[in-house]
């Protein structure tokens, strides 16, 4: 997002094309949001005129200003058509905020109102306006270091969970942390400082081939995210665990559960943790630090709330972990016996990466994390079928145990600002013998796994040839996580 100028200038003083960059942006920020340049161009000119080109006051609070502007004029349209006058209020309100603003002697702006990092509740709100639309400036109740803000454009029902940052153990889950796990060997007990400025990477990085997953910027270096990509686009080409009495196919038929069909071995990224020496500022610490990007759930079309970043992230860049209660497979199963139809637990993700490598798991050790009740922001990303900009990836931080790791999401390409962030829940649309029925899926890829939509939606649209892609990218892309939908 474009770091609002200090000094307010006019656009006299900036250099030629700034305008032109800033209304690029402006539009392409509008274009998140669903507005399309036609609509913008007139709100933005006559925005621009009644704030003497204060591009602050536009683009602040992610360019709530000009969205409020625009979805007033769309208002006014339709108030004119009914014969009313709100219009007149809306020059008010734009004057008012305009006066203001304090100018200097040659009547140029020099403060803006509303300074950065305002709350939300104080300034200019499109939600505000009208009650059905739900707001909420930080939905971690201040539980992450940074604000996770929720913002509704539709008028959808405020989602029903309570935020924590962090996992926790329903009740049978077998989660033991305890420093006697962690052999002296494993860990780098006398570094001191960051770790990723050593000479010779310390034992932290053995999991990761001697090198640590992550550059000093804190980015996932790009081998690293290649081979984890590979891993879950091309699973085909990598080893695969067989359980002898496989929880995912017992959580599908409990009498008569089918052999396991394979989970994949996944590439894990381990932290230091407590036994090491390290500071907390070591660079081989992200995920346990938490969420440092501006995150903002939002309202979807067709796909209920999402998420987004409301600033620029580039490639390998962490967003979030994936918090939930941690349940046994059992407990989930009962959850979701007990629960009606339309209260199915849609948020849990089986915690496999490690479930093969033993020949029968014992049921409090086969673990997946539900985030229907509690959980974080993790819990609002949407699925999308092999091309989503975000990767999950197992991390070690606790324990060497991995029944329980975390997982974190990372960007796999940079990603522009307002864009969703998306992940490929790794959903077999085929599956009719999934305990829960799969959603139709609306994610708009061109690789689309859903084939039976698509076939429905072919019989009115002839010339969507994408079912043919989407049968192709199916059939090599088998989930090691799987998302219960
Ligand atoms: C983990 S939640 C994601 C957040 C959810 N959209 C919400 O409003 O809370 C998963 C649910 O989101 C919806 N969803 C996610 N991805 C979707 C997609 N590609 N198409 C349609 N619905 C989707 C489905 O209802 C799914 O059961």
């Amino acid at each position: 997002m474009t770091t609002p100028q200090k000094d307010s200038k006019t656009s006299d003083s900036r250099p030629p094309n700034s305008n032109e960059t800033k209304a690029r942006e402006a539009v392409s920020a509008m274009k998140g949001l669903g507005v399309s340049l036609e609509v913008v161009k007139p709100v933005l000119k006559k925005l621009l005129k009644l704030y003497d080109w204060n591009w602050e006051l536009i683009e602040e609070d992610n360019y709530r200003t000009l969205a409020d502007a625009i979805f007033e004029s769309i208002d006014d349209r339709k108030s004119v058509a009914e014969g009313s006058t709100s219009s007149d209020m809306t020059a008010v309100r734009h004057k008012k905020r305009r006066q203001n603003i304090q100018v200097n002697d040659n009547m140029e702006p020099i403060a803006r109102v509303t300074r950065p990092g305002v709350p939300l509740e104080n300034s200019s709100s499109l939600v505000q306006r009208n009650s059905k639309f739900h707001k909420d400036n930080d939905i971690s109740r201040g539980t992450e270091k940074v604000r996770i803000s929720l913002i509704d454009e539709i008028g959808l029902e405020p989602p029903k969970f309570v935020y924590i940052p962090q996992s926790i153990t329903y009740q049978e889950a077998f989660v033991p942390f305890s420093l006697a796990r962690i052999s002296d060997d494993s860990c780098c007990l006398r570094c001191k400082g960051d770790c990723l400025s050593l000479r010779v990477p310390c034992a932290c990085s053995r999991e990761t081939g001697g090198e640590f997953a992550y550059t000093p910027k804190g980015l996932l270096k790009d081998e690293f995210l290649s081979a984890c990509i590979s891993m879950v686009l091309e699973p085909q080409n990598h080893h695969f665990f067989y359980c002898q009495d496989c929880p995912l196919e017992k959580a599908k038929n409990v009498l008569n559960p089918e052999p396991c069909k394979g989970h994949v071995l996944r590439k894990f990224i381990k932290e230091c943790w407590r036994k090491c020496g390290c500071t907390m500022d070591c660079g081989n610490r992200v995920v346990q630090r938490g969420p440092t990007c501006k995150l903002q759930v939002f309202s979807t079309e067709g796909k209920g709330w999402g998420v987004r970043s409301v600033e620029y992230l580039p490639k390998g860049s962490f967003i979030c972990e994936y918090i939930g209660e941690i349940l046994t497979n059992t407990e989930l199963y009962d959850r979701n016996k007990q629960s009606r139809k339309n209260e199915r637990h849609t948020y849990p993700v089986y915690l496999d990466a490690d479930w093969g490598s033993e020949q029968v798991l014992k049921d409090e050790e086969a673990l997946c994390l539900d985030a229907t009740n509690f959980g974080n922001v993790a819990r609002f990303i949407n699925h999308r079928c092999f091309d989503s900009n975000l990767i999950e990836i197992p991390v070690e931080i606790e324990t060497p145990d991995h029944h329980y790791y975390h997982i974190a999401f990372f960007t796999k390409r940079d990603i522009d600002p307002n864009e969703e962030l998306t992940w490929d829940y790794g959903i077999d649309f085929a599956d009719v013998d999934h305990p829960i029925k799969a959603f139709e899926c609306q994610c708009g890829s061109p690789y689309c796994r859903d084939v039976k939509r698509k076939v429905t939606a072919g019989r009115t649209n002839k010339k969507d040839s994408r079912a043919r892609v989407t049968t192709s990218a199916s059939s090599s892309r088998e989930p090691s996580y799987k998302q219960v939908h």
